[in-house]
């Protein structure tokens, strides 16, 4: 049975469900009807299924089934149901009208099924849970969890191929390159199949290019995995492989490169990524050097070779302004040229307009998107479907968390009272510029950052502090006298102060703005800690998480990374810090909140006296409105996270007792509390609605 759902049309959506966490996967399963069976063997002894008053067809056979027979095995029960119309088409339809009328006329009515639905005895042995409506539910639990996973990715097939029916009926098109996008769009507004795949093997008129992976380079199973799902077929399929940030996105884009091994066009978010993508191409292939060059505003290098790498930024391709001379030269090149391969890096922010255009200027044969978080505040995910192409693989955080692929971090939101005298200001003050100043700069703010990085320096780890306003990430970095990076700070000092980082024991703390969200690659990095932050943004939480999820060797306690978001109690940084949480706690990722520091007090921390406090005050209050604004970069355009509309937090909260020092793998009595719920599993979502 479970094989005759999800033949048809997988979603590649495999939802991981904890074995505490039952019932939160019954709520989510009861919007579909057939799930009497699902739902049973999750929660077989207290099973409550939302049933329907009307007539309908499905009703009448489950309330017959229940009523006039009794069933004593689970096996007979499903042979009953098997052989009724319940598995065919019919039912499903019959299953959404009834999911409709029980959200729209039977709010509330629950039936109680478990007396009919009993276990398989070998239950144990089907771990996964397959809905009509295509999504699938795999038990991480289950002793053969691993193999079902290997399984269902084996089979599954990207959404947008899925649909194609006979192999004799498609047809080649060639596509004036303007039209591309519309063309796609339409494709999929009508349901037309639609593949974009490369036959580079038999592409004889491009020019080979000499690059194979070094013998040293080991490529992960997952990797592996991810590019199986591009090159399934002897041919390159156009689409997007999402694994979480730290798995080591670039070595999969180098490997593509090395099978498809014609002229390849990488397309970053910045400079310092160029830069990262060289050393990379460098580290994990045999290319040459010279076969490289780079095209940012800082080097300008013409690709001299028949076939090569070319590395660039997107916002270098799709500048629409007056080039230079030299810059127009390289233009003409990369717009002439015929791509084997165009990777694009951090794809989620390709589809602004801005960025729209590099798709229709450069000719590729086949595009590879590459990201951590296939999420914007937006909704113009959708449309790198058609952009792009399907989403090909997808790697669980946590899967890869448990095989030392990534590294076991502890979340903690800290929240930091504001002082009196703040707190009257930020309330009284109608300038939002100055009221988000001083809840960044809130003094207990301020003396928990430094009681953090103490700690944590002192038990050796190396710690990043994040902060987005400019004006507090200097305030904080010269009053505790250690180095700062933001956008104006040049390339070469940024390598000088990250070697440091990197290499030098005294150096344990560096602040950086939010140049450092993405592709800062910084292995050693243990503890990040958060002052100051874009909004409400998903992203930006999870790519800074990012930076500490390289693997890390073990350590005594639980985790071997932190993850520390400060935010100022009753101000309406406690809102964003809520909104940005969110992808992570879908990832399976839950946040403490700490709420006390006992012993703060007794410290020596800057700005612990009235005195100091009142004398910051001021200076905050002198300071423009401006200063209480976040950095903005170049790739920001794109971010429209401050433009959304606000939602009301929705997070179940409970309290429990644990301390800092514990959650370190050490000793101490602070108290947090913990989020339990995470809102995807147990929020009731409209009847039909994903
Ligand atoms: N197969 C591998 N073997 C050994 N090390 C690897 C492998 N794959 C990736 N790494 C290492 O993992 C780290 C992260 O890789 P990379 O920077 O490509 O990650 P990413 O997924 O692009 O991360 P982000 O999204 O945060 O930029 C790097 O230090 C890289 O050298």
């Amino acid at each position: 049975m479970v094989k005759k759902e999800f033949k048809g049309e997988v979603k590649q959506l495999i939802k991981h469900i904890d074995p505490f966490n039952r019932f939160i996967l019954y709520n989510y399963l009861s919007e579909s009807a057939d799930l009497v069976i699902v739902v049973c063997k999750l929660n077989k002894n207290n099973l409550l299924m939302k049933s329907n008053q009307s007539n309908d067809s499905l009703k009448r056979k489950r309330q017959s089934s229940s009523q006039s027979k009794s069933y004593d095995k689970w096996q007979d029960f499903e042979e009953d149901l098997e052989e009724s119309e319940l598995l065919d088409g019919g039912v499903r339809k019959a299953a959404t009208s009834l999911t409709l009328q029980d959200e729209s006329t039977n709010k509330g009515q629950l039936h109680d099924y478990s007396k009919i639905c009993q276990l398989k005895t070998d239950n144990k042995t089907r771990p996964i849970w397959v809905c009509p409506d295509g999504h699938i539910f795999l038990e991480t639990f289950s002793p053969i969890y691993k193999q079902a996973s290997d399984f269902l990715v084996a089979i599954a097939e990207p959404r947008a191929g899925s649909s194609l029916k006979d192999d004799h009926s498609q047809r080649d098109y060639q596509i004036d390159p303007e039209q591309v996008e519309a063309v796609k769009k339409r494709c999929i507004q009508l349901d037309y199949p639609m593949l974009e795949e490369y036959d580079f093997r038999n592409d004889t008129i491009n020019p080979n290019l000499a690059i194979d992976l070094k013998p040293t380079t080991m490529i992960r199973p997952y990797q592996e995995k991810s590019l199986s799902k591009m090159f399934g077929n002897g041919r390159a399929r156009s689409g997007i492989i999402v694994l979480p940030c730290g798995a080591g996105k670039s070595l999969s884009g180098i490997t593509a490169a090395c099978t498809v091994k014609k002229s390849i066009l990488v397309l970053c978010t910045s400079a310092v990524s160029v830069e990262q993508w060289k050393y990379q191409f460098k580290l994990w292939s045999n290319i040459e050097e010279k076969m490289i060059s780079k095209f940012t505003s800082d080097s300008k290098e013409k690709m001299y070779t028949l076939a090569g790498v070319t590395i660039t930024t997107y916002t270098m391709i799709a500048f629409g302004g007056k080039r230079s001379a030299e810059s127009l030269k390289i233009m003409n090149d990369l717009t002439k040229r015929e791509w084997g391969l165009v990777l694009l890096d951090e794809v989620h922010v390709v589809p602004a307009a801005m960025f729209r255009r590099v798709l229709t200027v450069t000719r590729a044969h086949c595009k590879l998107g590459l990201t951590a978080t296939l999420l914007r505040e937006d909704e113009k995910i959708q449309d790198l479907n058609f952009l792009i192409g399907p989403k090909l693989y997808e790697a669980n955080w946590l899967d890869l968390q448990k095989s030392g692929f990534l590294a076991n971090v502890s979340c903690s939101e800290v929240w930091c009272p504001m002082t009196a005298e703040f707190y009257h200001e930020y309330l009284t003050n109608e300038s939002q510029g100055k009221k988000k100043l001083l809840y960044t700069m809130n003094p207990n703010k301020f003396r928990v950052c430094e009681y953090l990085i103490n700690y944590h320096e002192q038990r050796g780890d190396k710690i990043i502090v994040f902060s987005d306003n400019v004006y507090a990430l200097k305030m904080y970095a010269t009053q505790l006298k250690r180095f700062y990076i933001y956008g104006a700070t040049s390339g070469q000092e940024r390598m000088s102060i990250l070697s440091k980082f990197q290499h030098d024991p005294s150096v344990r703390t560096i602040f950086i703005s939010k140049v450092g969200d993405t592709s800062i690659d910084i292995p050693e990095a243990t503890v990040i800690i958060q002052v100051s932050s874009h909004y409400g943004s998903r992203r930006q939480e999870t790519q800074r998480l990012g930076r500490i999820l390289r693997p890390k060797p073990k350590s005594d306690g639980l985790y071997n990374a932190f993850f520390y978001s400060l935010v100022s109690k009753d101000t309406q940084e406690m809102y964003y810090s809520t909104k940005r949480q969110q992808f992570l706690i879908d990832q399976g990722y839950s946040f403490k909140v700490i709420s006390e520091f006992p012993g703060l007090d007794e410290e020596q921390l800057q700005f612990s006296t009235k005195e100091s406090q009142l004398k910051l005050l001021q200076e905050v209050l002198r300071e423009g409105d401006d200063s209480g604004k976040i950095e903005m970069l170049d790739e920001d355009f794109d971010d429209i996270t401050v433009s959304k509309k606000k939602q009301k937090p929705n997070t179940t909260i409970t309290r429990t007792t644990g301390n800092i020092r514990a959650l370190s793998g050490g000793a101490g009595d602070t108290t947090y509390m913990e989020y339990k719920t995470p809102k995807i599993f147990n929020s009731k979502r409209p009847a039909g609605k994903k």
